[in-house]
């Protein structure tokens, strides 16, 4: 059949109506290339003015004058300088128009190299995620992984993965922390390793989020850290971890730090500390962080069990009863620390049967610092001696009470010979350096809830108090101001927190004494304390 023609109206008009299309378009396109610059300053200047509004906002109502009469004194400035108002014309407009400028659209959505890596994770995830008697499944091979994943995952520059949301099947036993380590894994593995990842399982929406957390600063050194008596420093964490800041020195600059404080005396619930982790994680280097802070307000008592007199640097202090390198002189130390402990306890007894205020002498707080007893049980064991670590059973249990706290460091193939009471009363713990997952759980009780990284710096590690949440932390740094590898800069600041020298060593001329010195026996025979006990 003939096409029929369209009545001549119809294609006519039609026709004038698409020519005048094209030239309306043609118009606008026109118009917009010569108005292009216009619309950019026009677009310059409204931010500009809104950038203004904003910074008038943020200006205290205090300081509001101050600026008007600076905006004045700059009109009048302008207006009276030769060619000033024309001058001042043309960078309003140079500023608005850069100001104004085009930029690069955002890129959205991935490119093709991030689209492969999200399909294989998806494919990777299909094994835990799925079940075969599932009709809708979320996951299944050459699925749809837009559905599980949405919009919520970032690369970084290299193109690897640094969040991702994943939406998981309400069957999938979140509660069960193997499965939750299975698919932890496989995000781990393929997103790229050598990272620490978090990952966070939001069990009522079904939905676990990946993030890869920047490593924490290692530029915090030893300094007087701004805390409440009974308050100590272990070390810096995450900013969203816990609710505290304290102001630090951080190199040249000053900036709010967020501290893992752990509270020692008679409220607190983990009165004791455990620090463990392979040779050189820096669990001295905490020890020595601990006592230079413990020094504030009270007396130090160090035994150290590796025999490198790393501390020595702080015998013959004020404060520093005793720092024991050798057996004789660590089972002398401990067994005075139990009685003085004892005592202390008595006497608070009979000072609250008597409705009186604790006597002075028993306010002090008297730290026990054990750096690798485990090498002094092996000698006492040797020697047919008592292992040092059984005098520590009554500091241990009653230091809560009489304002003694006991600091045990070891390494992890030593844990083994640590007491059960040491085991059970540090309830406060720190794994430093290296440490596989196993090696963490073993410490803290419970897995950490990062990816432990295997390249990670001395003093960096995870720290959890009681039942609390597991901590990333990082030590501050606090060399041994003797060593001749320690920079000026840190020796300086760990000499500057240094107590002046005790009468004794004052007396003197020798400024430091490396081994458990007669000093120290003396100092500890000299004290109230033992002549009671
Ligand atoms: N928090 C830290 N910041 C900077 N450097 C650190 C930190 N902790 C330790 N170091 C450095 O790492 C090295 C080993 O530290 P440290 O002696 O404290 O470790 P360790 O676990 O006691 O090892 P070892 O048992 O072998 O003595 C030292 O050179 C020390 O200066």
């Amino acid at each position: 059949m003939a096409r029929r023609p369209l009545p001549r109206i119809l294609s006519s008009g039609s026709a004038s109506i698409t020519r005048g299309r094209e030239i309306a378009r043609t118009a606008a396109d026109n118009a917009t290339d010569v108005l292009h610059p216009l619309i950019t300053v026009t677009r310059g200047l409204r931010l500009l003015a809104g950038a203004g509004r904003q910074k008038w906002a943020a200006t205290p109502r205090e300081r509001r004058g101050h600026v008007l009469f600076l905006v004045a004194a700059c009109v009048l400035t302008v207006a009276l300088i030769p060619y000033g108002p024309l001058l001042a014309l043309i960078s309003v407009m140079g500023a608005a128009a850069w100001r104004g400028r085009e930029r690069t659209p955002v890129r959205t959505g991935p490119d093709e190299a991030e689209t492969a890596r999200l399909r294989a994770l998806y494919e990777a995830l299909v094994p835990h995620f799925s079940a075969p008697d599932d009709p809708g499944p979320l996951f299944s091979h050459g699925g749809d992984w837009e559905k599980v994943f949405g919009t919520s995952y970032a690369f970084d520059g290299n193109g690897r993965l640094t969040r991702l949301q994943v939406t998981y099947p309400a069957y999938f036993t979140d509660g069960d922390p193997e499965s939750r380590a299975r698919v932890e894994q496989v995000l781990h593995a393929k997103s790229g390793r050598g990272r620490e990842y978090h990952f966070a399982w939001d069990e009522e929406s079904n939905q676990l989020l990946m993030t890869v957390l920047a490593a924490l600063p290692t530029s915090i050194a030893a300094q007087r850290f701004v805390t409440a008596p009974g308050e100590t420093v272990l070390g810096f964490t995450d900013a969203d971890a816990v609710q505290r800041t304290v102001p630090v020195q951080d190199g040249d600059t000053g900036r709010d730090a967020s501290p893992v404080i752990w509270r020692t005396g008679s409220r607190s619930t983990e009165p004791h500390l455990l620090i463990a982790g392979h040779p050189g994680s820096g669990s001295t280097t905490l020890m020595r962080s601990l006592a230079l802070q413990a020094l504030r307000d009270g007396d130090v008592l160090v035994v150290e069990g590796g025999g490198t007199g790393e501390y020595g640097f702080l015998a013959g202090r004020d404060g520093v009863l005793a720092v024991e390198c050798g057996l004789a002189g660590a089972l002398a130390t401990l067994e005075w620390a139990a009685h003085e402990t004892e005592r202390r306890l008595i006497a608070a007894n009979r000072a609250r049967q008597a409705g009186h205020p604790e006597p002075e002498d028993i306010k002090r707080p008297l730290w026990l610092l054990l750096d690798r007893p485990s090498v002094l049980g092996h000698l006492a064991a040797a020697d047919g001696r008592q292992d040092p670590q059984e005098l520590l059973q009554v500091p241990l249990r009653h230091g809560r009470a009489a304002g003694v706290t006991v600091v045990v460091a070891d390494q992890f193939d030593s844990l083994d010979s640590l007491t059960e009471a040491v085991r059970t009363h540090t309830r406060a713990r720190v794994v430093l350096g290296p440490a596989t997952r196993e090696e963490v759980e073993a410490v803290l009780g419970t897995e950490p809830h990062t990816t432990p990284t295997a390249d990670v710096p001395p003093g960096r590690g995870y720290t959890r108090l009681g039942t609390g949440p597991v901590l990333r932390l990082q030590v501050p740094a606090t060399p041994d101001p003797y060593d001749p590898a320690t920079s000026e800069a840190h020796r300086q600041a760990v000499l500057d927190l240094l107590p002046g020298a005790a009468p004794a060593v004052r007396e003197r001329s020798e400024p430091r004494a490396t081994e458990a010195s007669p000093v120290h026996t003396d100092k500890l025979v000299a004290t109230p304390a033992v002549a009671e006990g």
